[in-house]
C-alpha cells in the first residue's frame, strides 16, 4: 500500500486534485481498479494535509446476477459511505437501443449517471480509477485509430455540472494495481457485460507489450511525452 499511496500522493499534489473540504465520490464499478482506487484514497484519508470527504458509488447497471454486498462490507470496515444506485443502462444499451457499439453510449449514460449521484449526494468532485496503463492505451488509441493526439486529463472541472473528475491513479501501473488487489483481497465483482472487452484497447495493449520487449522503457517514453508536450491539462507547475 506505501507504494500505491505514493503513486496517488504524487498525482494528487502535482495536479492539485484535493482541496480542504473536498467531498469526493468515488466511482466504484465492483473492478479491480475503483476498488483499489477506494482503498487507497480511504487510507490516504487518514494523514493528508487537505482535509476531505470520501463517498463510495456504484451504478447498479441491471444486471441482476451482480452482488455488491462484498462491497457494502467493505465500505463498512473503510468507514466510508456507500450508495449504490439503480439504473436502467443495460436495458436502454441492450434492449431498447440494440447499439452495434454499446461501449460508448454505455460509458457516456454512466459517465452522466454518476456525476449526477455525485452531485445529489452533495459530492463536489468525483473519482475515476484509470491508471497509468490506461493513459497510455488512451492516447495510442486516439493517434492510432482516430488520428488525434488526445487522453483524458487528470483533472476535469465541468462547468455544466459544477462538479470536477478527478483520475488520482495516473501513475500506478496495472500490474501493481492488481497485485495490490489480490494481497488485500478486495472483492472484485464480476462484471458479466457481455461487450466486456474492447478489442480496440486489446490490440493496444498487445502492441505495447511487444515493442516493450524489444525497447524497454516504451511506456515510460509515451507517458513523459504527454507531460512533456505537454498535452493541454497535462501541464506540471511552472509550465503553465
Ligand atoms: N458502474 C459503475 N459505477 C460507478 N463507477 C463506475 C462504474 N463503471 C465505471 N465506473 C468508474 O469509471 C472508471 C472507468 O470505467 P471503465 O469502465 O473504463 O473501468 P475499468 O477501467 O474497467 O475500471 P474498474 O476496474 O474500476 O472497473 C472506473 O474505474 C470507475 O471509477
Amino acid at each position: 500500500m506505501q507504494k500505491m499511496l505514493s503513486y496517488v500522493r504524487r498525482a494528487v499534489d502535482q495536479y492539485h486534485m484535493i482541496n480542504e473540504g473536498d467531498t469526493i465520490a468515488v466511482g466504484v464499478s465492483g473492478g479491480k481498479d475503483s476498488l483499489a482506487l477506494l482503498a487507497v484514497l480511504a487510507n490516504l484519508r487518514r494523514f493528508y494535509p487537505n482535509h476531505f470527504t470520501l463517498k463510495a458509488i456504484t451504478l447498479d447497471m441491471g444486471y441482476e446476477e451482480m452482488d455488491f454486498s462484498p462491497i457494502a462490507r467493505l465500505c463498512e470496515q473503510l468507514e466510508v459511505e456507500y450508495i449504490i444506485r439503480p439504473t436502467d443502462i443495460k436495458t436502454i444499451v441492450f434492449d431498447i437501443r440494440k447499439e452495434e457499439n454499446p461501449c460508448s453510449l454505455c460509458a457516456k449514460m454512466r459517465r452522466g449517471a454518476l456525476n449526477d449521484t455525485a452531485k445529489q449526494n452533495g459530492c463536489n468532485k468525483v473519482a475515476l480509477g484509470h491508471h497509468y496503463d490506461d493513459v497510455i492505451e488512451t492516447l495510442m488509441m486516439s493517434l492510432l485509430y482516430e488520428g488525434r493526439i488526445n487522453c483524458f486529463l487528470p483533472q476535469t472541472y465541468l462547468d455544466r455540472k459544477d462538479i470536477t473528475v478527478i483520475r488520482p491513479m495516473i501513475y500506478a501501473p496495472e500490474s501493481y494495481i492488481k497485485s495490490l488487489v489480490r494481497r488485500l483481497e478486495l472483492p472484485v465483482v464480476h462484471n458479466p457485460c457481455p461487450a466486456d472487452g474492447n478489442t480496440k484497447r486489446e490490440e493496444i495493449k498487445q502492441l505495447l507489450r511487444s515493442l516493450e520487449r524489444e525497447n524497454h522503457g516504451v511506456r515510460q517514453r509515451i507517458f513523459g511525452a504527454i507531460q512533456r508536450y505537454p498535452l493541454r491539462g497535462w501541464e506540471l507547475d511552472g509550465e503553465k
